[in-house]
């Protein structure tokens, strides 16, 4: 029997820390009230637990996994699951919190959670990773429920997890619960666009910010930081709205053409490549983390939280920053990309496109109903051009960056939804 043992605790650029400095700014901004601040600034429940699993040599390893409901104030809670060796408490307690905010800011009616286990997907094998899914949702058959949390995708985990994790729960419920999970495949009650869903609200709002910068779409270049769900379809689809995607990079490093990807031909390559970008021709190989400082127009971090810090935040040279990961950019390296002016449009905005895509899930789940894609497309390409432009105007009324704006708004509902509900 082994035991995964705890990933440390980054103590220098902690997401957690990261995401109270934002929201300790943006509720004193905002005039909240100390009562709603204390109540919002913890989650509602942390759960940890183990998961025994059999591995295929016969050997039994012990996993850990988590789920952090931070807040239902404005519905049942939502956010997805990660499968990654850096999984942590305080990782999990932000990407919860970030749930709330993101849910609040494209107004769709849900509270924020998220889950994870410390695993690493990429060295099991699919029944391994089949019984660490059952063992997990069976773990959380308390927590998850179409009424009351509802996982989806994050990193490391896509269709075919949500497809286990429906199953489990409905075994164990005795019936089958589509609505239990968004992200399943589309046999099995997943909607049409919800697998491109984030990577399009990335280009939607990459769009939005270009336009009201001047930047022609058609004359940008763009790197690409995560080449797996976000980043491939934000490129794809950046490209096919004129941009040049000159960069993208994944695990494996990053990869560099100044006359432009063919985003087609390198998702290809992904695909028939074990999932990774390794060895691909179609660009010069550079050192992965010199993604972020190329002489580009819009740079897309599209991987994991933490990536643009202190340290190379003054090197940046993008104009415009699309957040498609969850706190790709430290709270201490705000101030340093504000001064040099480069625009951000932050994550809980600009990635906002796959739950929301996951919010329409569940209602056709609920209706019995499918609808076109046309209709999810034009519906969440809605949603998120008018939290944009909600978000731009509170940044100019309050004069603060778009990421700050975006929490007030996000707050602020959040907060008056709590009032109203007799909290006090
Ligand atoms: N999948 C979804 O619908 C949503 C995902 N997100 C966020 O987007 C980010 C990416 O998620 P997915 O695309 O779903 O994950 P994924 O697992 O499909 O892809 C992750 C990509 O990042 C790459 N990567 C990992 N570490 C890296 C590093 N150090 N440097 C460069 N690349 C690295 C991987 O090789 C892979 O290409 C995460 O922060 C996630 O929380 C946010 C909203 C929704
Ligand atoms: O699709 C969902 O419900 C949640 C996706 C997610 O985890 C995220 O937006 O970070």
């Amino acid at each position: 029997m082994s035991y995964i043992e705890p990933a440390p605790i980054k103590d220098k650029e902690n997401p957690f820390e990261s995401m109270m400095k934002r929201f300790k700014q943006a509720s004193h901004s905002l005039g909240l009230d100390d009562e709603i601040y204390n109540v919002l600034k913890s989650p509602d429940k942390q759960v940890i637990v183990s998961l025994p699993v059999t591995m295929d040599d016969g050997s039994i390893r012990v996993f850990e996994g988590y789920r952090v409901i931070h807040s239902n104030i404005l519905g049942p809670t939502k956010g997805g699951v990660r499968y990654d060796m850096g999984v942590n408490l305080d990782e999990v307690k932000a990407l919860a919190a970030w749930m709330t905010w993101k849910c609040a800011v494209v107004d769709i009616p849900y509270g924020g959670a998220k889950g994870g286990i410390r695993c690493n997907p990429r060295e099991m094998s699919a029944g391994e990773i089949e019984r660490l899914t059952r063992s997990y949702t069976t773990a959380m058959n308390d927590i998850f429920g179409p009424d009351k949390d509802i996982p989806a995708p994050d990193m490391g985990t896509g269709q075919r997890e949500m497809a286990w994790m429906m199953d489990e729960y409905s075994r164990n419920q005795g019936k089958t619960v589509t609505g239990v999970v968004t992200g399943k495949p589309l046999f099995l009650g997943g909607s049409l666009g919800r697998e491109e869903a984030t990577g399009r609200g990335v280009m939607i709002s990459a769009l939005a910010a270009m336009e009201r910068m001047k930047i022609n779409p058609y004359k940008a270049t763009v790197a690409v930081q995560g080449f797996g769900n976000v980043g491939s379809f934000a490129s794809l689809l950046l490209e096919e709205r004129g941009a040049m995607i000159v960069a993208v990079s994944d695990i494996s490093g990053a990869y560099y053409n100044k006359n432009g990807i063919d985003i087609k031909k390198a998702i290809e390559y992904r695909n028939s490549n074990g999932g990774t970008m390794e060895g691909f021709e179609g660009a010069e190989k550079i050192g992965g983390s010199d993604i972020l400082t190329l002489d580009v127009d819009v740079l897309v971090p599209a991987a994991k939280e933490d990536v643009i810090t202190t340290r190379n935040a003054a090197d940046i040279k993008a104009k415009l920053i699309v957040e498609g990961a969850n706190g790709p950019t430290s709270a201490n390296a705000d101030q340093i990309i504000n001064d040099k002016g480069i625009v951000v449009v932050p994550d809980i905005l600009a990635n906002a496109g796959g739950v929301t895509v996951s919010y329409f899930e569940w209602v056709q789940n609920r209706l019995g109903y499918k609808w076109t894609r046309e209709r999810v497309n034009r519906r969440s390409d809605r949603t998120i051009r008018a939290a944009f432009s909600n978000v731009w105007a509170t940044s100019e009324e309050y004069g603060v960056s778009l990421r700050i704006a975006a929490y007030i708004v996000a707050i602020d509902k959040v907060a008056k939804a709590y009032k109203f509900r007799g909290g006090f």
